[in-house]
């Protein structure tokens, strides 16, 4: 088996499913038990919080959330927002994932006020146009840092610096759910940012809302945990899993990107070896681990199925919208074809050189395949 599809989700890995094992097995207390079962549990919330803050480097400033992953946390920050100023207006990025959209269309149906940034072509936000949408009564802007369809990165950084010029009082939440431990980013001035355990070697189930310290943002579930921002029994098995996942990871960032170039590098050229007529979609700015192919004519949904009957496992756009069997409004909004795309995902913790030459070779010979059978 080839998985190339880490992007959408990734395995538990033997280390990380040994510590949810020893939580779920032996030290399985409730944090909020006062006895010693409790105690050890709850000093394992603790310092989990402590790792996750001080790998962003957001120990000073912030608050660490537990959630149940990516979707929760995004659709806290937006609805929270919105009942905590309910006659303001937030404004979202044009191909934020399905959890930002899908919050954003219920606060418009309930009457918000909801803006749009689209991306331009070139897979970037034109800050002027961003800015001519903010005005004083903008309270929110949710950008993300990484696509999850196409590895476009924004610069957030420079992005919430300029909103926060125009708009003091505005607030900044980026969805970092595939930049976590992937790519460095200097988050100390963003007030809210999303992460999810599942994209990196952890249980699903499980993740994390970074709050700026002194926002009261509402909680999405009654009860008295997590400052009150978050209520329910801890997940503390997935919490010991995402903590250890990040304590193999957070020194690693740097040199796993750069194998992850490398990886990338060997994909491209077999692919270039072996298939014609393709491309590649690269952003002015992209995550090494995401790349988008398109190859002409083919039909994505039927390649990812071919591919997985040999055994190679890809994407045909975001797993959430291949299974709605709607296209993928993250391609479209770029101006591309989302019949002909394919999500190919590169991770260096679980795929070798030769696993990325094989998928590639696999990946041309089954387009040149589909083409001989549907196309010539
Ligand atoms: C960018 C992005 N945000 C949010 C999510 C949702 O995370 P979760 O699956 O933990 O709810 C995903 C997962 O696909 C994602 O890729």
């Amino acid at each position: 088996m080839i998985y190339l599809d880490s992007t959408a989700t990734t395995v538990v890995l033997k280390e990380v499913a040994d510590e949810v094992y020893k939580y779920l097995t032996k030290d399985y207390g409730n944090p909020s038990s006062s006895h010693k079962l409790g105690i050890e549990a709850n000093k394992l919330v603790e310092k989990a919080r402590e790792v996750l803050l001080k790998s962003l480097k957001l120990e000073n400033t912030h608050l660490c959330v537990f959630t149940s992953g990516g979707s929760e946390g995004n659709t806290q920050v937006l609805k929270g927002v919105a009942k905590l100023f309910p006659d303001k207006s937030i404004v979202i990025g044009g191909i934020e994932h399905n959890s930002i959209r899908t919050a954003a269309t219920d606060l418009l149906i309930e009457g918000k006020n909801i803006k749009t940034i689209e991306v331009e072509k070139d897979g970037k936000i034109d800050i002027e146009k961003l800015l001519n949408l903010i005005d004083k009564d903008t309270k929110l802007v949710s950008i993300m840092k990484v696509n999850n369809e196409t590895g476009i990165i924004f610069n957030i950084e420079e992005i919430a610096k300029k909103v926060k010029e125009k708009n003091p009082s505005c607030l900044f939440h980026t969805d970092f759910v595939q930049g976590f431990m992937k790519i460095k980013a200097d988050l100390k001035h963003i007030d809210f940012v999303t992460i999810s355990a599942h994209k990196i070697f952890a249980p699903k189930g499980v993740g994390a809302l970074f709050v700026k310290k002194g926002i009261n943002l509402p909680s999405l579930i009654a009860g008295s945990q997590e400052y009150g921002l978050r209520g329910g029994t801890h997940n503390v098995a997935g919490i010991a899993g995402l903590k250890k996942s990040v304590e193999i990871l957070k020194d690693k960032v740097d040199e796993n990107f750069e194998k992850t170039l490398n990886l990338r590098k060997a994909f491209k050229d077999t692919l270039a070896n072996n298939l014609e007529d393709f491309e590649i979609f690269e952003p002015v700015d992209f995550s090494p681990y995401i790349l988008g192919l398109f190859a002409k004519g083919i039909e994505s949904e039927v390649i990812v199925r071919m591919l997985s009957e040999k055994g190679v496992f890809i994407s045909a756009g975001s797993a959430c919208s291949a299974k709605d069997k709607v296209k993928s409004k993250t391609i479209l909004a770029l101006g591309l074809n989302p019949d002909e795309y394919l999500r190919i995902s590169l991770n260096p913790v679980v795929n070798s050189e030769e696993d990325v030459k094989t998928g590639a070779k696999t990946i041309a010979d089954t387009i040149k395949e589909y083409r001989e059978l549907f196309i010539s």
